[in-house]
C-alpha cells in the first residue's frame, strides 16, 4: 500500500534540521508520517551537523491531528497499531521531548489534536497570529492521546486548559501568546526563520529549553486543582450525561496531577485506547466524514464544475427568516440588498438584521465598531433596481412567489441564481410561469437562520448542476454544512420531523403523558422532547404543516385533534405563556395540570380508551415509540431518492432535528439497533394503532435481507 504521508527533513548551514510534516490536505498525523518523524528525528540527533530541530508543516498548515482516517481502520480491527504508548512516551516523551538537542515547533494554519500535541512536546513555539491551536478530541469521542492532557494544563494552567479540551474550542495564535502555549508570534514569512533562530538559541542556552511535561508553575495547588476538576465534572455532566469520555478526560487530568506526568502519560494512553473502541467515538467519526460528504454529490460535484463567484445577494422580504439571512450572509462578507414592499416593513427587517448582531456584540462575539462595518454591507430598497447586479436573489416567504420570480426573471441577469427560502412549497410550482427553472433552487435555512447551522439546498428536475455548485460554495462560505434534497412535501428534515411529533400525539390519545414522552427524549439525547419543540415553533405552524401532510400522504397521518383543540382555546405555545407546558415571566417551562383536559377531550374525539400499561413503559420504548416512525419516513426519502445518501439523513436529523451526535444520526442509529429490530416492532404497532407505523417497502425488503438500512442500493431511482 502506497505510504500516507511523511516527514522530510533538512539539515541547513545553520545546523538546524527542519523536519515538515507532509500530508495534504491537513497534514494529518497518520502511522506513516510518525513513523518517518521517528526515523528523521534520530538521524537528527546522531548527526554532528545538527544542533537543534525546528519541526513544521508543508503548505502551511501545522497538522490537523491524528489522522482520523485510520481510526475506523483500528476499530474494524483491520488497522495494526504501535503498542500502547509507543506514540506519546517513547517517540514524543523520550525521544522528542527529552532529547539532548532542542526542537521548536514553527505553527500556521492548524496544530490541532495530535498537532498541538507534537508542538507542545517540543522545547518552544512559534507562531502566526491566525493560526488555530487546540485540542478538540472529545468532539471526536475520544480524549487527547499524545500528551495532551497532561502538557495543556502545564502550559497554560488547569482552567484554561479544562475549557480548551472540554469544549474541544481552538485558540488563535494572538490568545495562544497570551496564554503562554506558544512563545513568540511571527509573520509567516519570518516563521521558520525565527524558529531556527529559537532553536539555536535554546541550543545555547540564551533562551530556555522547556519540557512542557514537567512544569509546574501554571498549575494550582492540589486542593484548588481538585476543586477546579470538581467543577469540570459537575459541568461535563450537565451538559451531556450520556457522555463518558469527557469525565474520564477528567481523571487522567487529575492523575497526572496527583501522581506525576508520567503517571498520568500511561492513563492517558490506556483511556485512549479503550474509548477509540467505543461506540461513542465510532458514531462521531462517523459523523465528522458525513458532514464533508454532504457536499459530495454525485452528478453535481463530479462533474469539474467549478463555482461561480457570487458578488452580491439580493433578498425580498426582510421577515424572521429573511433578516436572518440576510445576517448570515454580511457575517460571511456578502454586500445583501434587502427589498420590502413598503418603508415600515423594510425598516423593520433592518432592524431584525441589526437586533441579530447586536446580540452578537452583547455576547462579546464581535465588536461594535465590526459590527457597523458589517451593517454597512446591508442596502434596503423598495423597486428593483439594484437587482440589476445580484448574483443570488433569495426570496423569503412571500406570497405571489410566482409572480416574484417572474418579475426577478426581467431585473436580474440572465446568471443570477434565483433561490427560494422554503420549507414545504412546491418548487416546481414556483417556476411555473418563468423560463429560467434551470436557476430555480430552494434553499431552505433554519430558524434562526443566521445561527443554525444547516441549509438544506433543493434541486428540481431542472435546476442546472452549475446552480447547485454555486449554492454548495455560497453555503460553506457562510458557514453552513449543506445538504443537497430532491424535491417534495417537507423535502429531508420536515419529512423525518413530522413523524416525530405525530408519534409522540398519538401515544398521548392512547395513553402515554405527555412529559414523560419528553424526558425520555432528553434523556436518551434530544434538546428538547417533541412537545416542548411545538411550544418553541408554535403550535400554528405545526397545524399547517400537518394540513400539508394530511393532504400529501393521508394513508399515513394520524388525525390527533390535540393541538387544534388548544388553539381554539388560545394556547399556542410559548408565545402565548401556555402550550404544553406553562411558562412564567422568564420563559421557564413547567408541566400544566390544565392540559389533561385538553387530553381527554382529545381522546374522546379519537375514539380511543388510553391504556394504562402505557405509563409504565421504559424509557427505552418511548423513544423507540417516537423515533421508529422517523426511521420509517428516513427510508422512504432515501428510496424515493429525495436524499442521495443514508449520511446526509443522518447529519440532517443531527443539524435539522437536534438528534445526539455521540448517536451517529438516525440512520446510522437504526443501524445498530438493526432493520429487522425495527421492522418487527414497526409492524407490531401498525396493528394495534394503524398504519402511521406501517413499515415501508425499504425497510421491509432490508430487514428480510438483513441489509443494513444506510447500505447504498445500487438502484436507487435518485430524483436529483
Ligand atoms: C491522538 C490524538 O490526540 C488524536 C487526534 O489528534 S484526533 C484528531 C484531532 N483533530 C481534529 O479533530 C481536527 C479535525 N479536522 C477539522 O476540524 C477540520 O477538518 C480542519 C479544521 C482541520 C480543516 O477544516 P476545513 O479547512 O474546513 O476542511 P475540511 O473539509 O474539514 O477537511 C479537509 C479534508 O481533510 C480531511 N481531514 C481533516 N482533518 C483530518 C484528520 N485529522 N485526519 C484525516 N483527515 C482529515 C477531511 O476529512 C477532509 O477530507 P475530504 O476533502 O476528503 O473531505
Amino acid at each position: 500500500m502506497a505510504n500516507k504521508g511523511r516527514a522530510e527533513m533538512e539539515v541547513g548551514a545553520d545546523g538546524v534540521a527542519l523536519i515538515t510534516i507532509v500530508n495534504p490536505p491537513v497534514n494529518s498525523l497518520s502511522i506513516d508520517v510518525l513513523l518517518s518523524l521517528k526515523d528523521n528525528y534520530e538521524q537528527a540527533l546522531s548527526r554532528d551537523d545538527v544542533k537543534a530541530i525546528v519541526i513544521t508543516g508543508a503548505k502551511g498548515k501545522f497538522s490537523g491531528g491524528f489522522d482520523i482516517t485510520a481510526f475506523g481502520g483500528v476499530q474494524g480491527g483491520k488497522t495494526e497499531q504501535p503498542k500502547i504508548g509507543y506514540i506519546s512516551i517513547d517517540l514524543l516523551t523520550d525521544t522528542l521531548e527529552g532529547a539532548r538537542k532542542p526542537s521548536v515547533a514553527a505553527i500556521d494554519g492548524l496544530a490541532l489534536g495530535g498537532g498541538l500535541e507534537v508542538a507542545m512536546a517540543c522545547h518552544a513555539r512559534i507562531s502566526t497570529s491566525t493560526a488555530q491551536l487546540g485540542l478538540p478530541e472529545l468532539q471526536l469521542g475520544v480524549i487527547p492521546g499524545f500528551g495532551g492532557t497532561q502538557r495543556l494544563p502545564r502550559l497554560v494552567g488547569l482552567t484554561k486548559g479544562l475549557e480548551m479540551i472540554l469544549l474541544s474550542k481552538p485558540v488563535k495564535g494572538e490568545e495562544a501568546y497570551k496564554l503562554g502555549l506558544v512563545d513568540a508570534l511571527v509573520p509567516r514569512d519570518e516563521l521558520v526563520k525565527t524558529a531556527r533562530f529559537w532553536a539555536l538559541e535554546v541550543a545555547a542556552c540564551r533562551k530556555p529549553w522547556i519540557r512542557s511535561l514537567y512544569k509546574t508553575d501554571k498549575l494550582e495547588s492540589l486542593g484548588d486543582a481538585r476543586e477546579i476538576l470538581k467543577f469540570a465534572r459537575a459541568q461535563a455532566q450537565k451538559q451531556a450525561a450520556n457522555l463518558q469520555h469527557p469525565l474520564v478526560c477528567i481523571d487522567v487530568i487529575e492523575e497526572g496531577i496527583v501522581s506525576g506526568p508520567r503517571a498520568g502519560l500511561w492513563k492517558e494512553a490506556h483511556s485512549f485506547q479503550t474509548l477509540l473502541l467505543s461506540e461513542t467515538c465510532k458514531s462521531l467519526i462517523h459523523v465528522f466524514f458525513a458532514q464533508r460528504a454532504t457536499s459530495k454529490v454525485p452528478g453535481i460535484t463530479d462533474l469539474g464544475l467549478m463555482p461561480r463567484k457570487i458578488t452580491k445577494v439580493g433578498i425580498l422580504g426582510g421577515g424572521l427568516m429573511g433578516s436572518g439571512i440576510a445576517t448570515a450572509l454580511i457575517l460571511s462578507n456578502y454586500p445583501v440588498i434587502l427589498k420590502e414592499v413598503n418603508e415600515n416593513f423594510l425598516k423593520a427587517g433592518i432592524d431584525r438584521v441589526k437586533a441579530n448582531l447586536q446580540s452578537r456584540v452583547r455576547k462579546g462575539k464581535m465588536t461594535q465598531d465590526k459590527c457597523e462595518r458589517t451593517l454597512s454591507l446591508l442596502t434596503g430598497v423598495l423597486d428593483y433596481e439594484s437587482f440589476k447586479d445580484v448574483d443570488l436573489a433569495v426570496i423569503e416567504n412571500v406570497s405571489l412567489k410566482q409572480q416574484i420570480f417572474a418579475d426577478l426573471e426581467k431585473c436580474c441577469s440572465p446568471s443570477c441564481v434565483l433561490a427560494t427560502n422554503t420549507s414545504t412549497i412546491d418548487l416546481n410550482l414556483v417556476g411555473e410561469k418563468t423560463n429560467s427553472r434551470d436557476r430555480i433552487v430552494g434553499a431552505h435555512f433554519f430558524s434562526p437562520a443566521h445561527v443554525m447551522p444547516l441549509l438544506e439546498i433543493i434541486q428540481t428536475r431542472e435546476t442546472s448542476p452549475q446552480v447547485v455548485v454555486d449554492l454548495l460554495d455560497v453555503g460553506k462560505k457562510i458557514r453552513k454544512t449543506p445538504i443537497v434534497v430532491g424535491n417534495c412535501t417537507g423535502f429531508a428534515v420536515n419529512r423525518m420531523f413530522f413523524p416525530y411529533t405525530q408519534s409522540a400525539l398519538l401515544f398521548v390519545d392512547y395513553g402515554l403523558d405527555v412529559y414523560k414522552i419528553d424526558r425520555a427524549c432528553t434523556k436518551f439525547g434530544m434538546p428538547m422532547g417533541p412537545f416542548r419543540v411545538a411550544d418553541l415553533v408554535g403550535f400554528g405552524v405545526a397545524v399547517a404543516t400537518g394540513m400539508q401532510y394530511l393532504q400529501r400522504f393521508p394513508e399515513r397521518v394520524y388525525k390527533s385533534m390535540l393541538m387544534s383543540i388548544m388553539v381554539d382555546d388560545k394556547r399556542t405555545g410559548e408565545a402565548t405563556r401556555k402550550g404544553f407546558y406553562k411558562y412564567d415571566d422568564k420563559r421557564k417551562a413547567s408541566p400544566d395540570p390544565e392540559l389533561m383536559k385538553y387530553i381527554e377531550k382529545s381522546r374522546n374525539m379519537a375514539g380511543v380508551t388510553p391504556n394504562p400499561e402505557l405509563m409504565k413503559l421504559p424509557d427505552k420504548d418511548i423513544v423507540e415509540m417516537v423515533f421508529f416512525p422517523v426511521v420509517n419516513e428516513a427510508c422512504r426519502v432515501l428510496d424515493e431518492g429525495i436524499a442521495v445518501k443514508a449520511s446526509d439523513l443522518d447529519i440532517a436529523s443531527i443539524m435539522g432535528m437536534g438528534f445526539p451526535p455521540y448517536r451517529g444520526g438516525i440512520m446510522f442509529w437504526a443501524d445498530s439497533l438493526g432493520a429487522n429490530y425495527i421492522f418487527e416492532r414497526l409492524k407490531a404497532w401498525s396493528k394495534m394503532y394503524g398504519d402511521f407505523f406501517k413499515p415501508c417497502s425499504y425497510l421491509t425488503e432490508r430487514a428480510a435481507k438483513g441489509i443494513p438500512l444506510s447500505a447504498p442500493a445500487n438502484q436507487t431511482r435518485a430524483r436529483l
